[in-house]
């Protein structure tokens, strides 16, 4: 029985971000287009060098994208909406930035994604999760009367350039069936798949090509396979993948799955006439037992056991142990979970991160060397491997005995905490009448969610800081000064509840991280959430406490400078975790409690110091949950209790703000009552305030502030718009429930936006005010 090594994907912004600044320089009109395309193939060529090193046998190729893999589906076959179409040829890169960033006239900005201006300008696609991570896509749009071509030869030319350098790749496409049922019609009740049948022959074609360019596999990902489906989608994986066998047969599929278990989907998928099926084993590795007694003896299973979605080494004997049997009976292939797109990708580029810690973990590139390892111990050359499998097993062991991953002191305190550690002393009626007569705030109060504009030079201040260039206090000054023009800015131009602004902050995770014990945090880690955006995950290794206050210094600074009130702001526990990289060893729950004790300390310590409101953001709540529907009530009772944990420290006349963006609530609305914030801010203008039918229909009780400011355009709302916005909240809600302020934080867009937009939200909310009373 044969036994290869595979990989999904490589990491694609490049080992020091250099796609991010080649993007941004190419936006920004400092290098041309084919300076940025040189830059992306020196990444191709430079994955697939590393790659190969390694020992990968199967090496990808097509999964470099300039911006988006979703979006380059959808110039490959033609789906571009009408509205770019006056921008250039359909495969032009102008039309390819238009969709992802939308067009702007006025003055260059990296940041300016998702936005336009002038009346010729067009915006951005819309942008959304891609399924539980934190990396984002370019939501394809289809019409009924949608026609399709194949538009785009990006896999092609990759395979081929791949091939010229003597890489004899597999080449990988996001399925049809999953590629529509992410997109979104313009028409409504139309639905995307129904469009499957005219979108299959394009892919029969593209497969033709690359069987004539010399591919024998390639690489069909279909993780929509892992989500709940009706019979409509079951019937169009059954055509397509009938269709496109029957079509070009000498090419051979890789159906290939990942973010979960097929589940009720298993047996619909063993029946379709692909050649090879890839399960993702860390996460549902039950599957297994089933899919080996029913699968084809002759289909290639493609074996997902090393984690992509994090940073923790394999336990290779383990593996070894579980697969033996396995290799025994038929040909397998051993890969990541899921492209490695969400991974960091070289352990060898983080020199500051604690010995003990760093021995624990593998990115990208070693865990394609944990797969080489592998492949020989199973190929029966164990003695190949031995040094590895030993230094494998005494990595594994140190980190299961280290006393880092230990504090009994957190785990005394979390079996303590009872019922009321999760309940605020009297119900919202009650609180809310306290708060109104402690904070006199006007109807329709104004507010913003936190951050003001990183601006480079607040970037390059922090990056002397670390560097060293810059000392402790001249950088304390720097921010001391940036924060001081915020305040004074918003009581100029009348904000109710003001904000500090977040200066001091790289990111709102990784600043807590940082700040947190049980936390690691990276220098080089960089993993792409979309475009040239990256984050750096924190490494959640151990027990999580609270050493010392976090933010307690900058709101201190920020309210001895106003009288009017400024709120504390935190990260969430469930963002925290949902935005980390998570220890594996003990269930998710129970970090997500010890987070939630932390930032429960930094409330209290704030209310201690004097913050009358403290805002919980919780972005990533929503999107945090399960794929299956099923588990949802599972995860939203603990990821509720853990926001209670942490908000329910302080007393009644405390106000307790929470925020989210990527709002849909519709189907999650009894948890974000339950939450039971004083007040939260949503994401509501580019729905243009349809989200908020949920929590009328639901009487959501607590106060909430729908955006009525889109920031993610650099695009300057109107008064007027923003009043109508207000008056239509006020339809549908009572008005002494509603706030004002914008979508999400300001920190990527600009001051020369900024300033007009909050300037007219508080003309806006003036005179909404009056309207209404
Ligand atoms: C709300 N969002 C967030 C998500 N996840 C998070 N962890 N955080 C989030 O805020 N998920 C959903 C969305 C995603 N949205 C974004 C929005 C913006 C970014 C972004 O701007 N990322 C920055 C990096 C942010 C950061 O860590 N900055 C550091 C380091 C800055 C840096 O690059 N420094 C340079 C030197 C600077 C100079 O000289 O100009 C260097 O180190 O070389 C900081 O500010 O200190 C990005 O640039 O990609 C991400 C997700
Ligand atoms: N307080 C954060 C929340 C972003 S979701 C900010 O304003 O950037
Ligand atoms: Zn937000």
């Amino acid at each position: 029985m044969t036994i290869s090594t595979a990989n999904l994907g490589f990491p694609r912004i490049g080992p020091r971000r250099e796609l991010k600044f080649a993007l941004e320089s190419f936006w920004s009109g400092k290098i041309t287009e084919t300076e940025l395309r040189d830059a992306a193939s020196a990444l191709r060529v430079a994955a697939w060098a590393r790659q190969h090193a390694v020992g990968v046998d199967i090496i990808p190729s097509n999964d470099f994208s300039l911006y988006d893999h979703v979006l380059d589906t959808s110039v490959m076959v033609g789906a571009v909406p009408p509205l770019y179409d006056a921008l250039g040829a359909l495969d032009s890169l102008a039309v390819y930035f238009a969709m992802a960033r939308g067009t702007r006239t006025v003055s260059g900005d990296e940041g300016c994604i998702h936005g336009h201006n002038a009346a010729s300008d067009v915006p951005a696609l819309e942008m959304t999760k891609w399924f539980d991570t934190n990396y984002h896509y370019m939501v394809p749009e289809v019409r009924p009367e949608q026609e399709f071509r194949l538009a785009g030869t990006k896999a092609l030319d990759e395979f081929v350039e791949a091939k010229a350098l003597g890489y004899h790749t597999r080449p990988v496409i996001l399925g049809p069936v999953t590629w529509l049922l992410l997109a979104k019609s313009t028409a409504p009740g139309f639905e995307p798949i129904s469009l499957i049948e005219r979108l299959v022959p394009i892919y029969a074609e593209l497969l033709q090509g690359l069987a004539e360019a010399g591919a024998e596999w390639v690489q069909i990902d279909e993780p929509a396979l892992v989500l709940d489906l009706d019979e409509t989608a079951r019937d169009a994986f059954r055509m397509t993948y009938g269709m496109l066998k029957a079509a070009v047969p000498a090419m051979k599929l890789q159906l290939t799955t990942y973010f979960g278990g097929l589940g009720d989907n298993l047996e619909t998928v063993l029946a379709l006439p692909v050649d090879g099926l890839h399960l993702d084993l860390v996460r549902a590795p039950e599957q297994l037992e089933p899919v080996l007694l029913s699968a084809r003896p002759d289909l290639v299973l493609s074996l997902g056991i090393v984690d992509g979605r994090n940073v923790w080494k394999s336990d290779l004997d383990r593996l070894v142990d579980w697969l033996k049997p396995v290799v025994a009976k038929r040909d397998i292939v051993l890969a990541p979970s899921c492209s490695l797109l969400h991974a960091p990708i070289d352990l060898a580029l983080e020199t500051s991160l604690d010995p003990e810690i760093a021995e624990w973990l593998a990115f990208a590139v070693q865990k394609l060397e944990e797969l080489a390892v592998l492949g020989d111990a199973l190929n029966g050359d164990r003695y190949a491997a031995t040094a590895e499998l030993v230094a494998n097993a005494e990595a594994v062991a140190k980190r299961r005995e280290s006393q880092l991953t230990n504090d009994p002191a957190v785990r005394r305190r979390l079996a303590s905490i009872d019922a009321d550690t999760s309940q605020r002393a009297l119900p919202f009626a009650e609180r809310a009448a306290l708060q109104r007569d402690r904070l006199r705030l006007p109807a329709l109060p104004t507010t913003t969610i936190g951050s003001f504009p990183q601006t480079s030079e607040v970037r390059k201040a922090r990056a002397a800081h670390s560097r060293g260039d810059l000392d402790d206090t001249a950088y304390r000054d720097f921010l001391r000064q940036e924060t001081e023009l915020a305040i004074r800015w918003q009581e100029e131009i009348g904000i109710d509840v003001l904000v500090h602004g977040e200066f001091e902050r790289n990111d709102m995770v990784q600043y807590f991280g940082e700040k947190l014990a049980g936390f690691a945090f990276t220098k080089a880690a960089w993993v792409q959430s979309y475009g040239s955006r990256c984050v750096r995950p924190p490494i959640i290794y151990g027990d999580v406490s609270r050493p010392e206050q976090m933010t307690v210094d900058w709101w201190c600074f920020a309210q001895g400078l106003t009288d009017r009130p400024v709120k504390g702001m935190l990260t969430g526990p469930v963002t925290i975790l949902n935005w980390s990289f998570v220890r594996d060893d003990q269930p998710r729950e129970l970090t997500c409690r010890q987070i939630a004790l932390a930032i429960r300390d930094e409330v209290v310590d704030l209310e201690a110091a004097g913050a009358k409101i403290i805002q919980i953001d919780e972005a990533a709540l929503r999107e945090g949950l399960p794929l299956r529907r099923a588990e949802w009530q599972g995860y939203l009772d603990w990821a509720v209790e853990c926001f209670r944990i942490s908000s329910s420290g302080v007393r009644p006349e405390t106000q307790i703000h929470t925020h989210m963006c990527y709002s849909e609530f519709n189907d999650i609305i009894a948890a974000i009552g339950a939450m039971d914030a004083d007040v939260i801010s949503i994401e509501t203008a580019r729905s243009k305030l349809e989200l908020l039918d949920a929590f009328s229909t639901y009487r959501y009780p607590n106060d909430i502030g729908p955006g009525v400011y889109d920031i993610h355009s650099p695009r300057v709302p109107t008064v007027a718009e923003m009043e109508h916005l207000l008056l239509k909240a006020a339809e549908t809600l009572p008005a002494g429930q509603i706030w004002v302020n914008p979508d999400c934080g300001l920190k990527t867009r600009k001051w020369e936006d900024v300033k007009p937009a909050l300037v007219n939200m508080t003309a806006a909310a003036r005179a909404v005010r009056e309207a209404v009373q």
